[in-house]
Order: structure tokens, then sequence, then C-alpha cells
């Protein structure tokens, strides 16, 4: 089986940007996290990151067509994008929703999520774990 783990923007700068929020773990460290998890849990994962809205809109749609699990942290575009919440909801695989960070202990405009209900499951707050988890559940283990 085949996953598309999906970040959104400024993901990429995992490491540095804010570390008491996200951590140390760099972008890179992440995708090597992914990839081992999948490669302990029979999965083919494939890590991508986008500042583009609507290149991850065309990454969901691929995943929508080709019938393919998708474990996405669409960053800030979590709080913001109907357009994100739409492509989700063509998705005809699980759905796994993931945010590094307890979104429900920070400002308020990050408690709404228009990515939630249309996920089969949220793992939220806890840290780059919480893509491992969502792998883990993807693949039948949890
Ligand atoms: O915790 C996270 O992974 C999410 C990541 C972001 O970039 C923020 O905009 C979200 O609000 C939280």
């Amino acid at each position: 089986m085949n996953v598309l783990v999906l970040n959104g923007p400024n993901l990429g700068r995992l490491g540095t940007r804010e570390p008491a929020v996200y951590g140390t773990t760099t972008y890179s460290d992440l995708v090597t996290l992914c990839e081992r998890a999948g490669e302990e849990l029979g999965l083919s994962v494939e890590v991508r990151q986008t500042d583009h809205e609507g290149e991850l809109l065309g990454w969901l749609h691929g995943a929508a067509d080709a019938g393919t699990p998708v474990v996405l942290n669409a960053g800030a575009w979590t709080h913001t994008s109907v357009a994100v919440r739409d492509a989700c909801a063509q998705l005809t695989a699980p759905l796994v929703e993931v945010h590094i960070s307890n979104v429900h202990k920070r400002e308020e405009f990050r408690h709404h999520s228009y990515i939630s209900g249309v996920a089969d499951g949220v793992v939220v707050g806890l840290g780059v774990r919480g893509y491992a988890l969502a792998l883990r559940w993807i693949a039948g283990r949890d």
C-alpha cells in the first residue's frame, strides 16, 4: 500500500521554526521518520511539503483518483481553507489529520479545523511522532 504524507506551509522549516512549539526535528528528519515507519509497517510512504495551496490541491486530487490513503498536516490552511477541505472530501481512502502542536492550547484561531470534519481521525499535539501513529493506524496496527 502506498501512503502519501502531505505537509502544508512553513512545515519545510521544521527544526528552526519556533522550536519551542514544533520541536527541533528538521523536515528532513521528519521525512526519514515517516519513511522508516512505513518500512516497519509494510507501507510505501511518500512525504511531500508545499507552500503553494494549489500544489497541495493537486496532490489531494491525485490521491482521490488513485485511492491513496493520506496523512495530512495542512499547516495554517487547516484553519483557513475550504478549498483544501473540499479536496479532502473527495478522498476515498483513509485520511488522518496530524498536527505537531496541540492547537487547542494555542491561539483561538487555531482551535477550528476545516479538515477534521472530513478526516477519519485526528492526531494533535503529540509532536512528530503523531505522523508515525497515523501511519500505524492506516496500516491497521493501532
Ligand atoms: O501543529 C502543527 O503541526 C500545525 C502547523 C502549522 O504550521 C500551524 O499553522 C498550525 O496551526 C499547527
